[in-house]
């Protein structure tokens, strides 16, 4: 078969002129073809503007136009398809007596007309015309050219889909044939009467032509081919409504069924418009099912949707314009089918069943296997070679950290013994702008006493809080916590240094001790040294100068520096969440409350948790739990975290090489879990407008995809998250989220013209008569974590209700999310820059 052709189905829309009988009515015609393409309303004063007054479509023809205008310059290129082995389909669709089967009488003689007429310019070939013709009527099929009322069923076949069994097929001989033909179905088609209709038919119509030719030089040879294909000329029942005809009885129970089927082909029109997501439902109806490849399937189809002009039809004609708005974007996929002769077929299945014989004769794997399997073996050698080498190169660094600390713990002994240790100047204040070298004074350094407890926490060097850029110093948040350790971030082990008058201990556990919220110092190295360190300390109290000095003297090979932390493969950044002290709790910071940030005030537009709200949320996640690592060691989960020092200024050292492959990995896995756990829509827009692959982005989008992961994780245990002291279940998190979609269609109509929401209706598939269709909208907004251009259209209108640009300050303190590296460190050493370097 040759390559599928894909296009739009073409849409028609003919107006009728108002019959004699609405004339006598005095019926007024309201409606009006203002050019090749364009109907329109002309009524729109009396209708008000709820309704788009001009509709566009390929082709439309006024009432004073003939049918064969219609075939000529609307469906026939269409329809003649069919010579050259193409499926192709015509379609009536419209009220009950706007001129369906008028229109269909006529382009199906005028199309078999031409057939006939292409037959004879093509003597070279030889053709085969079939003739069969079926009426669906209340969800049967009958044979209409059958006078036997035996109801026709349905089959599946493999090959050609879904067939009519036992239908009669008539060859058809030349147009005198043809039109004996239509006068049998007519005669044989139902005919009711209603009031709209007098010759109302109330059945769907379905006549087949199906066309077989050959090159009449191969005829009965090997290498023959044909080209099969069919055209259908589909004339449906009215499309109004049962109500509207005034059904009783049995025009009722038809109404129902004429409408069952339409609603499905409506259904699947509308469906099919907005793309083939999800299931689309052929085998709701008859019709449908029969229609199939008509509808997105193998075919070109030509729909010509019939209108009456008068103004009581209204409301049929607008919603037959809407089917046909739908209609107009659905596409197609006809290609050329060619048949095998029998005689080639059977040559082919032949050689088919003799090569799949000698295979199973000789099951010898074919050649390329064996040294598949001898390169899958070097791979694993390769692999488990790595692995060694880089487990040495880990225990050599866990030997040199351990033999540094003890190093470290005789000298604090050796100090202590001495009784150089002295109190350090210690702010419990948790103020963020305070640093060690402005509330630093000798003075105090001098009498504090040696009884202070010291604990030192050692472990990568973290610049966002080290350096606080508007003053050109280095800060660090405190901790609150009694327990400081010296955390050796290599071998995984923790080192308590209890430094309580004259009682040093150390101690050694496998746990990852990263919480702390109080300011503490970092251990300069040394003068020489600059740029980020590998390990910092939390320091609970001052130290002493001397031992400061002592410290500062580790030679430049020593303690902090040489350890260059685990591989990049073995880091776990930042633990993202800390655990409450309940059980199975799970507590978050401030910046999480974005998981259901719309919370009830007054305006809408208060509803929305701004930019401002939002970024400082994110500093300060990373400012609190995140970055200085809150730790997750008392967690439930038993995951030991650590913080092995990510630095971002340093081209982000746990930054893959391949950012922008591991950012687009990052991005898809955000978008899930965003998804999973009804993160807020407004949070989604902010981050994903703000966090756009630049690399020191990675840091920010490894702490959310950390913090959501865990309390997906959390969620999926049934727990419960805490959050600003607020419970947080998933439930609770979902509620949120449809109260902020609430919020967000109020704004709908703020934000957007009426022309504007007109056209993302459209262009979202939401029914334009249908109801909240703001809300069904914003429903729609964010529901596709896969989609990436569904996401960014998503992001582009909620950034649009929320007014994401014109918070224009917001993008300055967006660039405030950057890293900025910090400046060089002094060169002449002194204890207080030491200090100030440490922090
Ligand atoms: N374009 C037209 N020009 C002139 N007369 C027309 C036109 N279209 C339809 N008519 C006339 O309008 C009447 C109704 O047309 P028709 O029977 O084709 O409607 P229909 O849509 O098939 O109705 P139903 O759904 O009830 O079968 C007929 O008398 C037909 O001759």
């Amino acid at each position: 078969m040759a390559a599928a052709r894909e296009e739009k189905i073409l849409v028609l829309v003919r107006l009728r002129p108002l019959s004699d009988k609405e004339v006598v009515a005095n019926e007024v015609a309201d409606w009006e073809c203002i050019n090749e393409n364009t109907i329109l309303y002309r009524n729109t004063l009396r209708e008000g503007s709820t309704f788009p007054s001009a509709y566009t479509f390929d082709r439309v023809f006024r009432g004073d136009c003939s049918t064969e205008q219609v075939y000529q310059e609307g469906a026939k290129e269409i329809a003649l398809s069919v010579v050259n082995g193409i499926n192709s389909s015509i379609f009536a669709y419209g009220q009950t007596s706007s001129g369906k089967t008028y229109t269909m009488d006529g382009i199906t003689e005028y199309t078999v007309a031409d057939i006939f007429d292409y037959i004879n310019r093509h003597e070279e070939r030889a053709f085969v015309l079939k003739f069969s013709a079926i009426e669906i009527y209340n969800e049967v099929i009958r044979d209409l050219l059958s006078s036997d009322n035996t109801q026709l069923r349905l089959r599946d076949d493999p090959e050609r889909g879904t067939i009519v069994e036992k239908v009669t097929e008539e060859s058809l001989k030349d147009l005198n044939h043809l039109k004996e033909l239509l006068a049998i179905c007519e005669a044989q088609r139902r005919i009711g009467e209603t009031s709209l209709n007098e010759r109302s038919s109330r059945s769907h119509q379905i006549i087949r032509l199906t066309i077989e030719s050959s090159a009449r030089e191969f005829l009965g040879k090997e290498n023959s081919t044909t080209l099969a294909a069919s055209v259908n000329f589909i004339d449906l029942a009215g499309s109004e409504r049962a109500s509207q005809a005034l059904s009783t009885g049995t025009r009722l129970k038809e109404g129902c069924h004429i409408n069952r089927s339409l609603l499905t082909l409506s259904t699947i029109v509308r469906k099919l418009s907005k793309g083939r997501q999800g299931h689309i439902n052929y085998r709701d109806s008859k019709l449908t099912r029969v229609l199939q490849p008509c509808l997105g399937g193998n075919a070109r189809t030509a729909i010509i949707c019939t209108l009456s002009p008068s103004r009581s039809h209204v409301e049929q004609t607008r919603n037959t314009l809407l089917f046909a708005c739908c209609a107009k974007e659905v596409t197609t996929k006809a290609q050329v089918n060619v048949v095998m002769s029998d005689k080639a077929l059977v040559k082919h299945l032949q050689r088919e069943l003799a090569r799949l014989e000698s295979e199973l004769r000789s099951p010898v794997p074919p050649p390329s296997t064996n040294s598949d399997y001898a390169a899958l073996l070097r791979k694993k050698d390769l692999q488990i070679e790595k692995l060694e080498k880089e487990n040495r190169e880990l225990t050599k660094q866990r030997d040199l950290a351990q033999s540094r600390v003890k190093d470290l713990l005789s000298m604090i002994r050796s100090d202590q013994d001495s009784g150089q240790l002295a109190r350090i100047n210690y702010h419990s204040n948790q103020r963020a702008g305070d640093t060690w070298e402005d509330d630093y004074s000798e003075s105090e350094s001098s009498c504090l006493a040696a009884s202070n407890q010291f604990d030192a926490r050692v472990r990568k060097f973290d610049p966002i809080h080290c350096y606080d850029r508007e003053r050109g110093s280095h800060r660090y948040p405190l901790n609150n916590h009694e327990d400081h350790s010296i955390h050796n971030g290599v071998s995984g082990g923790r080192l308590t240094l209890r430094l309580n008058g004259d009682d040093v201990a150390g101690q050694e556990t496998m746990s990852s001790p990263l919480n702390g919220h109080r300011e503490a110092n970092h251990i300069q190295e040394g003068p020489e040294l600059s740029g980020s360190w590998s390990c910092r300390a939390d320091v609970m109290g001052t130290i002493s100068s001397p031992y400061m000095e002592h410290i500062a003297s580790t030679p430049p090979n020593g303690f902090e520096k040489s350890f260059p932390g685990r591989p990049d493969s073995y880091q776990m950044k930042f633990p993202s969440l800390s655990y409450g002290p309940d059980s199975g709790m799970l507590s978050r910071n401030d910046s999480l409350s974005s998981l259901g940030s719309a919370s009830i005030q007054t305006s809408e537009d208060e509803q929305i948790t701004s930019i401002h709200t939002f970024v400082a949320g994110l500093k300060k996640q990373l400012a609190n739990g995140q970055v200085q690592g809150t730790g997750l060691e008392a967690g439930e989960s038993g995951r030991s975290i650590r913080d092995d020092g990510l630095d971002p200024m340093c081209e982000a050292p746990g930054t893959p090489v391949d950012w922008p492959l591991e950012f687009e990995r990052l991005r898809r896995e955000i978008l899930k879990v965003w998804q999973a756990c009804h993160v807020s829509l407004v949070h989604r827009t902010y981050f994903f407008l703000l966090f756009k692959g630049d690399r020191t982005d990675s840091i920010y989008m490894e702490v959310e995809l950390r913090r959501l992961t865990f309390l997906k994780e959390t969620f999926s245990k049934g727990n419960q998250a805490v959050e600003d002291g607020r419970t947080v279940t998933l439930a609770s998190s979902e509620r949120a989220l449809s109260r902020e979609r609430q919020t967000l269609s109020k704004l709908m109509r703020k934000r957007f013209s009426e022309e504007e929401r007109q056209k993302l209706y459209q262009k979202w598939g939401i029914d334009l008569n249908s109801k909240q269709r703001r809300l069904q909208l914003v429903n729609q907004l964010w529901s596709n974590d896969k989609d990436i251009n569904h996401i960014t259209e998503s992001a582009t209108i909620v950034a649009k209700l929320i007014r994401f640009v014109e918070q224009g300050r917001a993008l300055n303190e967006m660039l405030g999310l950057r890293f900025i590296p910090p400046r060089p460190l002094r060169r002449s050493f002194s204890w207080k820059n030491s200090m100030t370097s440490l922090i």
